[in-house]
């Protein structure tokens, strides 16, 4: 590595396959960090999930980084460079690009690697890709995008670990084995390599260069909406379940922050893979408006599911409050 560069990690997974959930262990390890957070809906989540809120953080939402805003990518790294260039102190040693769930990492490696102004100043350190054990097998199955993250992955990190049987890690090295026979793969439970390895130890593999051919447009919509109300978690868990349970395929994502009238902080929501996790507590922000927001991500009929929602949360959402891209 070339000490005068800064190192960039790029960040990467399919919807809801630990990429946050690392990230913040990640924050934990005493390196000073920017991040650049690129979501795909236009509501962006992330930033309220990361337990340092204190450190140089970029939100790019709306669109991924490989392709509806790729554009943005250079403008950002630009500024934050000219704030390191600038400081006496310097504000980071390092910065890590999550990117969306639906982001092909090539597009992203191509801008940081041909881009000369980037390429001279930063120094792509590792691309590292996340992997949930027990849906990751149908989505390499069903996306372009997830398949393009394992490829260009120097290393492969096989999440949620403690929910999987033993057929289905089999299964997903199986098949890991032929697309990506070379790269190092390490088992997580909630952000941490069962080996005890640190990961932020595991080198990069000789680095291919992108090739220049972009995939195929994405297929995914996402819908956006804020809760003008507090719902009880009960009513809002019961929603949730029956909204997964009527769209086992296609709604790959739900994931917002949301308020209980019974309950002073707000709460992370999170679904993937048909599975709703157990909401999670948020300190308690100056910011706090106590407005709720959800973010849903589908691969199917968007105006159809926007048409649902509206259904459903009527009564606790404004006229207009629902966002579709
Ligand atoms: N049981 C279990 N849950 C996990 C593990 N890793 C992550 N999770 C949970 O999975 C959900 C999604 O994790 P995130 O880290 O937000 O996933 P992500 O890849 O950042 O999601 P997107 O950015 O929306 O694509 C959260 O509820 C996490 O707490 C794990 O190893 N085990």
């Amino acid at each position: 590595m070339n000490p005068s560069k800064i190192p960039v990690i790029v960040l990467t997974g399919f919807l809801g396959s630990g990429k946050t959930t690392l990230l913040n262990r990640l924050l934990a390890d005493g390196v000073k960090t920017a991040v650049v957070i690129n979501e795909f809906g236009n509501t962006p989540v992330d930033q309220d999930l990361l337990s340092d809120q204190n450190i140089p953080m970029t939100v790019l939402s709306g669109g991924c980084l490989c392709c509806q805003i790729k554009g943005a990518l250079a403008p950002t790294l630009k500024n934050l460079w000219m704030a390191w260039n600038s400081a006496a102190i310097k504000p980071f040693d390092r910065i890590i690009i999550e990117t969306s769930g639906v982001a092909s990492p090539e597009p992203i490696l191509d801008t940081l690697l041909r881009e000369r102004w980037l390429a001279s100043r930063y120094h792509l350190a590792a691309v590292i890709t996340t992997l949930a054990i027990p849906s990751a097998l149908q989505q390499l199955d069903d996306f372009a995008e997830a398949r393009a993250q394992v490829v260009w992955a120097d290393t492969l990190l096989l999440t949620h670990a403690d929910l999987a049987a033993a057929d289905q890690d089999a299964a997903l090295n199986k098949r890991l084995q032929t697309l990506a026979p070379a790269t190092s793969r390490h088992m997580m439970t909630d952000g941490e390599c069962q080996s005890g390895d640190r990961i932020t130890n595991i080198g990069p593999a000789l680095r291919r260069l992108p090739t220049g051919n972009p995939l195929p447009a994405h297929n995914f919509a996402s819908i956006s909406l804020h809760l003008d109300q507090a719902l009880p978690w009960l009513q809002l868990e019961a929603i949730l379940q029956e909204l997964l349970a009527r769209h086992p395929l296609d709604l790959l994502r739900i994931k917002g922050v949301v308020y209980l009238p019974e309950q002073a902080e707000a709460l992370a929501v999170q679904a993937a893979a048909n599975r709703l996790y157990p909401p999670t507590p948020l300190t308690i922000r100056s910011s706090d408006d106590r407005r709720g927001r959800l973010v849903f991500i589908t691969s199917g009929d968007s105006k159809t599911l926007a048409e649902e929602l509206t259904g459903i949360f009527a009564g606790f959402i404004p006229p207009n409050a629902i966002r579709q891209h």
